[in-house]
Parts: C-alpha cells; sequence; structure tokens
C-alpha cells in the first residue's frame, strides 16, 4: 500500500507559536533532507534498535537483545537496507490539533516494522504557548518503551558552525552542535532542523529529561542518536536536555523554571550532569 499523502498543518493553523505560525511551516516538505547518515547508514542503525518487538504494550516490556552498538568505525557493518527514515512529514488526525508523522518515503507504510516509532509516538502541542508542540508516547493505547531503547537519531541540514549571534539567522533554535573530534572546537558543524529533519527536532527541553543523546559514529558517520533514559509509558513527553546556554541565549525562559520556582531553584542546577549518568545509566549493559 503507498503512503498517505500528507495532509499539512498549513498557514493560519491554530496551533503553534503565535495565531499563524507552525513548526510545520518552516519545513520545505519538498526538498530531500540531506541527513548527517545516509539512509542506508540509518537503516543500519535502526536495524539494531527500532526493532519494534522491543516496544511492547502494558506490563510486559522486553529487556532489547541487542548486540553491541557499533562505537568506532572498526566495530562497525555495512550493508543495510533502504533509506525509509530520510523525511518526515506531518499529518494532523484529528480535530484536537493531533498531529503524528509519517515517512515520506515510497518504500514506506506506516505499517511497515521499520518505522516502528511511528506506532508509539505523536507530536502534539503541549497546551503551552511557549512550549509549543512536543512529542509524547501515545495515549491510544498503554505502550512501554523500555530504558535504554534507541528511539531516533537527529536529523537536518549540515551548516558550518559556530551558530550565527546576528542576522536573521540568530535565533535558530533548531540547530544541533555536532563534535566531530575528541574536543568541541570553535568550527564545530551544526545539524539545522528549522526547515527540514524529523520528528526528533520536535522534542522539547526538560531539567529532568527522559531522553538522553550520544554522538556516535557509524562507519564514518556522525551520529545524535537518542535513547530512553527511562521506561517511557503513553502519555509521556520525550524531553531531552538543551544544555545549559539553550534558554540564557536565545532570552527565553524554561518551563521547568516556573514549575520549580525560578532560574535559581537549586533542583534545577545540575540537570545536565543527571541527564548524564542518566543516559550512563541507561546504556549502562550496551
Ligand atoms: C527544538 S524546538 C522544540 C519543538 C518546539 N516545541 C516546536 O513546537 O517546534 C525548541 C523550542 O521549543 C520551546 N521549548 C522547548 N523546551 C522548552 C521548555 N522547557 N520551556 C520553554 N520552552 C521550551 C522553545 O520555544 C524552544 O526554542
Amino acid at each position: 500500500m503507498p503512503p498517505k499523502k500528507a495532509n499539512r498543518v498549513t498557514k493560519g493553523g491554530k496551533l503553534g507559536h503565535g495565531p499563524k505560525w507552525t513548526p510545520f511551516e518552516a519545513w520545505n516538505f519538498e526538498r530531500t533532507v540531506r541527513e548527517i547518515i545516509p539512509g542506508a547508514v540509518c537503516k543500519q542503525i535502526e536495524s539494531f534498535y527500532a526493532d519494534p518487538r522491543r516496544w511492547t504494550v502494558s506490563g510486559r516490556p522486553q529487556r532489547p537483545r541487542l548486540t553491541k552498538f557499533p562505537a568506532t568505525e572498526q566495530d562497525s557493518k555495512s550493508g543495510c537496507i533502504t533509506d525509509h527514515a530520510r523525511a518526515a512529514v506531518a499529518e494532523p488526525v484529528d480535530s484536537q490539533g493531533v498531529a503524528c508523522f509519517t515517512v515520506s518515503s515510497a518504500a514506506a507504510t506506516p505499517d511497515d516494522p521499520a518505522c516502528g516509532w511511528t506506532k508509539w509516538l505523536e507530536i502534539r502541542h503541549t497546551g503551552s504557548a511557549d512550549k509549543g508542540y512536543g512529542i509524547f508516547v501515545k495515549s491510544t493505547g498503554r505502550y512501554e518503551i523500555p530504558q535504554g531503547s534507541y528511539l531516533g537519531h537527529y536529523v537536518g541540514e549540515i551548516i558550518p558552525g559556530p551558530p550565527k549571534t546576528k542576522g536573521k539567522d540568530a535565533d535558530n533554535r533548531y540547530l544541533y552542535e555536532l563534535q566531530v573530534g575528541l574536543e568541541w572546537d570553535a568550527d564545530r558543524p551544526l545539524v539545522d532542523a528549522s526547515k527540514m529533519g524529523n520528528w526528533t527536532r520536535f522534542m522539547n527541553s526538560s531539567c529532568d529529561p527522559n531522553v538522553g543523546e550520544r554522538i556516535m559514529q557509524i562507519g564514518k558517520v556522525r551520529v545524535i542518536a537518542f535513547f530512553a533514559n527511562k521506561m517511557l509509558k503513553s502519555g509521556d513527553e520525550l524531553c531531552i536536555y538543551y544544555g545549559d546556554d539553550y534558554f540564557n541565549g536565545h532570552g527565553l525562559l524554561c518551563s521547568c523554571d516556573e514549575i520549580a520556582g525560578g532560574p535559581h531553584d537549586p533542583s534545577a542546577v545540575g540537570a545536565g550532569e543527571r541527564a548524564r549518568e542518566r543516559l550512563q545509566e541507561a546504556l549502562a549493559d550496551y
């Protein structure tokens, strides 16, 4: 069955940042996504980690039976399949503005196991004007995604760093800095998901994140891979931790600060460290 044609959320939609803006508008759906990882390599990662059998419904989460993640070029194997995960498009599914992604590759259908995440995750508005859209484990079902599961990887255009501090590109909030050497260097490349990318660009930040990221090497390609830091259940919003400078840099207030009582609330301090520790713990077996 060919994939359904995407029904985009268009200009003038009620949701998003302000009355006319939706995050989908910023995307150019017609252009091919230039992924950090070529589709073939991407499939290799998915074949390791995106086995839907690991994502069980209610009560009986299976511990993933994983081979070791190829952490170095030498460890990695070549020869993976197609590139389903190239571009993601947004498709509204109900009148509440709930939207879910479907993968636009001609080879993929929503039932395709390679697109397993579409079954469990949805994008919807968080209800907060500041936060905008977010990624949630679908509440239509009782899903449990085990701690340590590979969830996806950040995709976007690769542009030279450092981030612009002036001009129209200075407020690009979808940049991910990509470490290429052992050290962070000033002209590190950036992965820009403002115009193209996949669902991971909708993950919001939390000071108590349930998703951790790791920059990994698959073959000759760097991947910003996301893993569940803890068991994710239906209704949970998937959040990473953007880092200590993100909100200050963009002149924004993190919603966690509001909840916890302000930017200097002690509970917000050390969030980066906690996020790293939790990721270590989640991936300890791999
Ligand atoms: C990478 S985008 C995430 C997706 C975004 N919510 C959207 O609708 O496109 C980052 C933006 O989301 C919002 N955001 C994410 N986490 C937030 C938080 N904890 N508090 C407030 N705003 C947040 C901010 O506007 C931020 O610039």
